[in-house]
């Protein structure tokens, strides 16, 4: 709270604040053995920025004690203190600001009745609440709740973080702020960021808290925890630049870096976590291990936590879609563990089932990389341009790129549609991929082999950056380390170009003695072999 800011809408001076971490205070959370202040005052020391005072059982004398002893603390460490619904408690204690509710006082009148310079935050749920918050002269707004959580009923009201982006799309070229709130830990913060910026790179001001700080026996680690997370994320993610966290930092052509990822699955043969579905299990096993790395086809969520602390990749591949809570729990602790999660979401359209799954496992952990094709990548752009047929695509896209460049921008992942041609996009770039044979369509499960081969070189490419990056503080604010791009190009150029020389063998007389040639050639591959053969265009 120490510098001010013009507001620009009127010419009131108003303290500038800074959002990062934002608590909500929740007396009845409290573990044994600590006050309410010492709670505080060790959040404060751990990062918090901002702090609201939220009473909800309190009547307005003990409202009013509460809110004097935490505003004596925040002056202490001149940190701003907003108080929660009651513009009598604001005005009582001068407090920076009130936050509303969408059923409160609406923020025009609280700005009637409080100073000029009153900060004035309020919640919102969708993008029409934020227009209207907006227009109405808000300072800041809390979107959410993105997750649910045991603090307050929010049940129908989850955003999920891939609707926070429409809503700070609404705020932008405005001064207003953002934060999120509702299931905040340190657990998700860094993938809620990731997840939340909008299509227009507008990216969040900062998170808001209960649980997570004030339930906790050390509260000053809890804050330092998020804050730092929050540091980190604000430091990597410039808000003009929507592509930073994975455009292409390799200088080098693109298919020599792609294609050398094999040498580093070799090296380091990490272990590609799978969970995919039954009919090729085995085959995408034996196609990592050909490639050189280590496959684990574990799908029982009681042993995800361990798994993605080991393993280089994990690949959700929701093919027969048994196992969704292993895939919730695989995909958080990837998460959790910046491993990268290659997305496969085989058949999303041919089921209501499938896309409400989908969109909960896309609302619970980031993917790194969606693949899939034309019919599932259209289901997941709210296309109808392509319908689905059961697991298999029935048409193509128009405009190919177009549409995963603003999937890949949407989802903030890079996006692999297979076909004759394949594309990869980051969001801005786009690559065309012209390799790859017919006999590929004919083995059932050549989709779901390349989910795995481009997890395959996920993990190397994770591991070429760590080596070359080291863990640096850029790192930290990055969900996963190295440019997924690149390991989407690699992925798709190996199995492509394996499959044309496995097509060509002498021995290989159709899709039965295909496969097994396949295999072979994969374990063959070279990437002098995948830069010589590779057919490769590049759309800016
Ligand atoms: C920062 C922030 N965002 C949202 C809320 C929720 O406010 P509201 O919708 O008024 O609900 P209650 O907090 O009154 O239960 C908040 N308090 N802070
Ligand atoms: C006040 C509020 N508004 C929406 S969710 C929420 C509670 C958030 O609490 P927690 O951080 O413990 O999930």
């Amino acid at each position: 709270m120490t510098s001010m800011q013009n507001t620009g809408r009127s010419q009131v001076s108003k303290p500038e604040i800074d959002y990062s971490l934002y608590l909500v205070s929740g007396r009845e959370l409290l573990p044994e053995g600590i006050t309410y202040l010492e709670s505080l005052e060790q959040a404060i020391q751990g990062g918090v920025t901002v702090v609201q005072v939220r009473e909800k059982n309190a009547d307005t004398g003990e409202f009013l004690k509460i809110a004097q002893e935490t505003q004596e603390l925040c002056n202490k460490y001149n940190v701003p203190l907003i108080i929660n619904d009651r513009i009598d408690i604001a005005l009582a204690i001068r407090a920076t600001g009130v936050h509303l509710g969408q059923t409160d006082m609406p923020v025009s009148v609280a700005r009637s009745l409080l100073p000029a310079e009153t900060i004035i935050g309020i919640s919102c749920n969708n993008p029409e609440q934020v227009e209207k918050a907006l227009n109405e002269g808000a300072d800041y707004v809390g979107l959410g709740a993105v997750y649910g959580t045991a603090t307050k009923d929010v049940t129908g009201k989850i955003t999920g973080p891939r609707n926070v982006g429409a809503m700070l799309e609404k705020l932008d070229g405005s001064n207003v702020k953002a934060v999120v709130i509702g299931g905040i830990k340190s657990s998700n913060v860094l993938r809620t960021l990731h997840g939340s910026v909008s299509t227009t790179g507008h990216v969040l001001d900062g998170v808001a808290v209960v649980s997570d700080i004030a339930a906790s026996k050390t509260p000053k680690d809890a804050a330092h925890n998020l804050s730092s997370i929050v540091k980190a994320f604000k430091h990597v993610s410039l808000p003009s630049s929507l592509a930073t966290p994975f455009s292409t930092q390799v200088s080098s052509p693109l298919v020599e870096h792609a294609a050398a990822l094999l040498y580093i699955v070799r090296k380091h043969g990490p272990l590609i976590h799978q969970i995919t579905n039954t009919v090729v299990t085995n085959q995408s096993a034996n196609a990592t291990l050909a490639l050189g790395a280590s496959p684990i086809m574990a799908t029982s969520p009681h042993e995800m936590e361990d798994l993605q602390k080991a393993t280089g990749a994990l690949l959700i591949n929701f093919g027969t879609i048994a196992d969704k809570e292993g895939m919730l729990q695989a995909g958080k602790f990837a998460n959790l563990n910046k491993k990268p999660v290659v997305f496969d979401p085989v058949g999303v359209g041919a089921t209501a089932y499938r896309r409400a799954a989908a969109k909960e496992l896309m609302n619970f952990w980031q993917a790194s990389i969606i693949k899939g094709n034309a019919a599932e990548i259209g289901t997941l752009a709210d296309s109808v341009e392509v319908q689905a047929k059961g697991v298999d695509s029935g048409g193509s896209f128009e405009n190919p790129p177009e549409v995963i460049r603003q999937l890949a921008q949407k989802e903030r992942c890079i996006i692999v549609l297979s076909g004759v041609t394949d594309y990869i996009s980051n969001g801005s770039d786009v690559v065309a991929l012209h390799n790859g044979h017919p006999l590929l369509g004919q083995i059932t499960g050549s989709g779901c082999m390349l989910g795995t081969v481009v997890a395959t070189f996920a993990a190397a490419e994770r591991l070429r950056s760590l080596e070359k990056e080291g863990t640096g503080s850029n790192e930290e604010g990055r969900l996963v380390s190295g440019d997924m791009l690149l390991a989407a190009v690699g992925g798709v150029l190996a199995l492509t170009v394996a499959s044309e020389i496995a097509a060509a063998r002498k021995d290989v007389k159709g899709s039965g003695t295909f496969l097994p040639a396949l295999i072979d050639e994969l374990g063959r591959l070279t990437p002098e072999v995948i830069i010589d053969r590779a057919k490769v265009e590049l759309f800016h």
